[in-house]
């Protein structure tokens, strides 16, 4: 048997413990898998003394987790503490540069300084991995980026964010409060640190830039992403939806256009029940990519938690036990080419319009009249009656608009015309249809 690999832990939370009890579980098959044993060497955290349910008394202490980095019996560096900047990027660096092999599931930290920290593990060679940053336990760095290789990916899309699934397929079906069920996803470990990464759609839009550059070839450029959470969404958008036959899903899309220019995007959407997001439930994630030979590809899996995300990170380390070297991004860093920013507005789309208005007459008319100046067409419209009884709102009536499929810069000139507009308590709520 060829010497072990020594693994070092940063982080012992829900990722962090549950590689160590993958570890533990699966010993034999993982050893057998990657033809030596992974050894944890050393781990840090915030608290020495919490029980986190795992057994950590063989394992080295450090206080300072960059100290991991600088230890000689480890190998791997395992970042499982999270943050784009801050200790994770300190230690991230000092591994790499120190030649040490990187294994990581923070996808802030990737969609910041990717760039920067695959450059410095070629420079050094050493491994960058990231497989349990993106859409959790499923396989979908590797399947993009050693799977479909072979192909031109122009598209990518999909549900990668856990904890926002989980609270709209749970209001959903149990007509839960958004405040509820959020705890739950907390309670459950799907959500961030700070939730509102999640519910606000950065964190889907960390994985869906990080998603791009794989699958693109191009530059990892997160401060291009248009995003959008899933905070405004009411139980009536969620009823609402179900009665054109459709459900909410927070959805991120990328597409590298015919133009060279990327699009890239996370908002929540309204996708038609016959679709395969559709049905895609709980803290589950799903990426479909199109490659020009295999056709489409749809990956499914859970997105978050603890074993899922273990089985990703251990997954990174049995691949680099087994001495695969594959660029963080599939080519190396020079290769990835700059795309400018995409322009959205002559996209074309069917658009949900859901406004909070004043119970008078005449509002109704004041919005019809600005969506024909502004040349979109209206394919439904329902008034769905007072806002909250006896609530803030009370005076207030929601009306939602379906548009037929028109460009996107169409509706955001409707939504102009009525911008101020007494009769409007609130910024309308935009969602596309996709179907
Ligand atoms: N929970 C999931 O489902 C999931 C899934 C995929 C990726 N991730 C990513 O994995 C990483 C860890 O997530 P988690 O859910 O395990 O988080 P967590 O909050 O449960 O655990 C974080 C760990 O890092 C330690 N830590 C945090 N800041 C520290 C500091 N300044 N110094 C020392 N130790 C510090 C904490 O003590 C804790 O042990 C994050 O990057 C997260 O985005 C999480
Ligand atoms: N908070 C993330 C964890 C997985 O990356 C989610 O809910 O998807
Ligand atoms: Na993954």
């Amino acid at each position: 048997m060829t010497a072990p690999l020594r693994i070092a832990l940063a982080g012992l939370g829900t990722v962090g413990a549950g590689v160590v009890r993958l570890l533990a579980e699966n010993h034999a098959l993982v050893t057998a898998r990657a033809g030596r044993p992974i050894e944890v060497v050393a781990v840090s955290a915030r608290n020495r003394t919490k029980d986190r349910g795992v057994d950590l008394s063989a394992f080295a202490w450090e206080d300072d987790m960059t100290a991991l980095a600088t230890r000689d019996d480890v190998d791997v560096v395992v970042e499982l503490v999270g943050g784009s900047d801050g200790p994770a990027l300190t230690l991230a660096r000092t591994a790499l540069a120190g030649g040490k092999q990187l294994v990581t599931a923070n996808k802030a930290m990737i969609a910041h300084h990717g760039m920067e920290l695959a450059a410095l593990a070629e420079q050094h060679g050493a491994a960058l991995k990231y497989e349990a940053a993106v859409a959790g336990g499923i396989p979908v760095i590797k399947g993009l980026g050693e799977g479909a290789a072979a192909n031109r990916i122009d598209r990518v899309f999909g549900i990668l964010n856990g904890t926002c699934n989980y609270i709209l397929s749970q209001m959903e079906s149990t007509g839960a409060d958004f405040g509820v069920v959020l705890k739950a996803a907390q309670d459950l470990g799907y959500a961030e640190a700070d939730p509102a990464f999640d519910i606000e759609g950065v964190d889907a839009a960390h994985k869906l830039a990080i998603l791009a550059a794989l699958a693109f070839g191009t530059a990892v450029d997160f401060a291009a992403l248009d995003i959008s959470g899933i905070t405004r969404i009411r139980a009536a958008d969620i009823a609402q939806a179900d009665a054109l036959g459709h459900k909410i899903r927070l959805v991120g899309q990328a597409e590298l256009q015919a133009d060279g220019r990327l699009f890239q995007r996370v908002a929540p959407v309204l996708v038609a029940k016959s679709h395969p997001l559709a049905s895609v439930d709980g803290p589950t994630n799903a990426v479909v990519a199109e490659g020009n030979h295999v056709g489409r590809l749809l990956f499914v899996g859970r997105g978050a938690g603890d074993g899922p995300t273990a089985s990703a990170v251990v997954a990174d380390l049995i691949d680099i036990a087994r001495g695969n070297a594959t660029p963080a991004f599939g080519v190396p860093v020079g290769m990835l080419s700059a795309a400018a920013p995409a322009d959205a507005g002559h996209r074309k789309a069917r658009a949900y319009m859901r406004f909070v208005v004043a119970d008078r007459p005449g509002v109704l008319a004041e919005i019809t009249a600005a969506m024909r100046d502004a040349g979109v067409s209206i394919e439904s419209l329902i008034q769905q009656g007072r806002a909250e009884e006896g609530g803030p709102e009370s005076e207030s009536v929601l009306v939602a608009i379906v548009s037929h499929e028109g460009p996107e810069s169409a509706v955001s000139a409707a939504l102009q015309l009525l911008e101020g507009s007494p009769s409007i308590s609130e910024p309308p709520l935009v969602m596309r249809l996709i179907g």
